[in-house]
């Protein structure tokens, strides 16, 4: 008999047209309120690939020390459980390179995950993976993404019922944005597509929710309209600079309750941060950060509220 945590878990929770229930066990509002549980990916199969043009920089000059790698993300998990996060990790598997970028093979939602479409071969897999965790948990799948690639960097909640699609073409295609885009209109949310430079991967590279009406952006490269539309809404920018976000400095993860974990080189955000009051936990990943991606692309809201 399935226990009680698992019998929520179905594989299409979407309800076509709009509509669908918001999950009851479960709850993500935002990406901003407290957060209580995170999906995180093990390092210990961790790969330095050329995946994109950041990634192949580091590999041609620097590659990665996977062992220093690996202490590292050690470090960022304990700091999340010194905030009294929980963290579920992604069962590690040898064939899965990337599966420490736990926030692209899915996307939570208030209504249960998307399962994505990745781009690369070598991150499919982590897709089917993604789907045996949310079963382990009892966290219904939203749907899955069948029309284009997918991946969860591009999908930016701004604040409630409010999301930003970043569309690279290399990575989240048209076909796919559009989709997920059509879903969300029909659950009522309002939906914003962005179309970047598929040398920056995701738009978590440069767009990121710290607090409510507080962003996080790089205006050197993010879309003027992107600004406006964020300080249209009442949005407060905290602008982050480009050689800092171009080595993840923008990718940073929002606790709610005015706790943030970044990485220790983005000064700059940091010490915004601190003058506004917030209590921030500097963890060096920037030798992480070589395979190219942050604390933001690593880590998967599940529980805030
Ligand atoms: N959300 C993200 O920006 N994820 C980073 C993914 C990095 C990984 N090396 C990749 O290129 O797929």
């Amino acid at each position: 008999m399935l226990d009680e945590t698992r019998k929520d878990f179905t594989l299409q929770a979407r309800r076509k047209g709009g509509g669908t229930a918001p999950m009851t066990h479960w709850q993500l509002p935002n990406e901003t309120a407290p957060l209580s549980d995170v999906l995180l990916g093990s390092p210990a199969y961790l790969q330095h690939l050329a995946t994109s043009s950041l990634s192949r920089k580091h590999l041609r000059e620097n590659p990665c020390n996977i062992q220093l790698a690996q202490s590292q993300h050690a470090e960022m998990v304990a700091a999340y459980e010194s905030f009294g996060v929980k963290v579920h990790m992604l069962a590690p598997e040898p064939e899965l390179p990337m599966q420490v970028y736990a926030r692209d093979s899915s996307v939570m939602t208030p209504y249960g995950a998307i399962i994505t479409a990745m781009a690369q071969w070598w991150r499919r897999g982590e897709n089917y993976a993604a789907i045996r965790q949310y079963e382990a948990l009892g966290i219904p799948i939203y749907d899955m993404v069948t029309a284009g690639t997918f991946e969860g960097g591009d999908f930016n909640v701004i604040e409630e019922g409010c999301v930003l699609i970043g569309c690279g073409g290399a990575r989240t295609n048209e076909a796919g944005a559009r989709q997920v885009a059509g879903w969300f209109e029909d659950e009522g949310w309002e939906v914003k597509l962005a179309f970047i430079d598929e040398y920056y991967v995701h738009i978590d590279l440069m767009v990121v929710p710290i607090a409510e009406k507080l962003t996080a952006v790089c205006r050197d490269c993010t879309a003027p309209w992107i600004v406006e539309w964020l300080e249209g809404k009442g949005h407060e920018i905290i602008d982050v600079p480009f050689r800092d976000t171009m080595n993840l400095g923008c990718n940073v993860m929002s606790l709610g309750k005015d706790r943030v974990i970044a990485p220790e080189r983005s000064r700059s955000l940091i010490d915004a941060l601190r003058a506004r009051g917030f209590e921030v936990t500097a963890v060096d990943t920037a030798e992480i950060s070589k395979t190219g991606g942050g604390i933001h692309c690593m880590a998967q809201s599940l529980r805030r509220g």
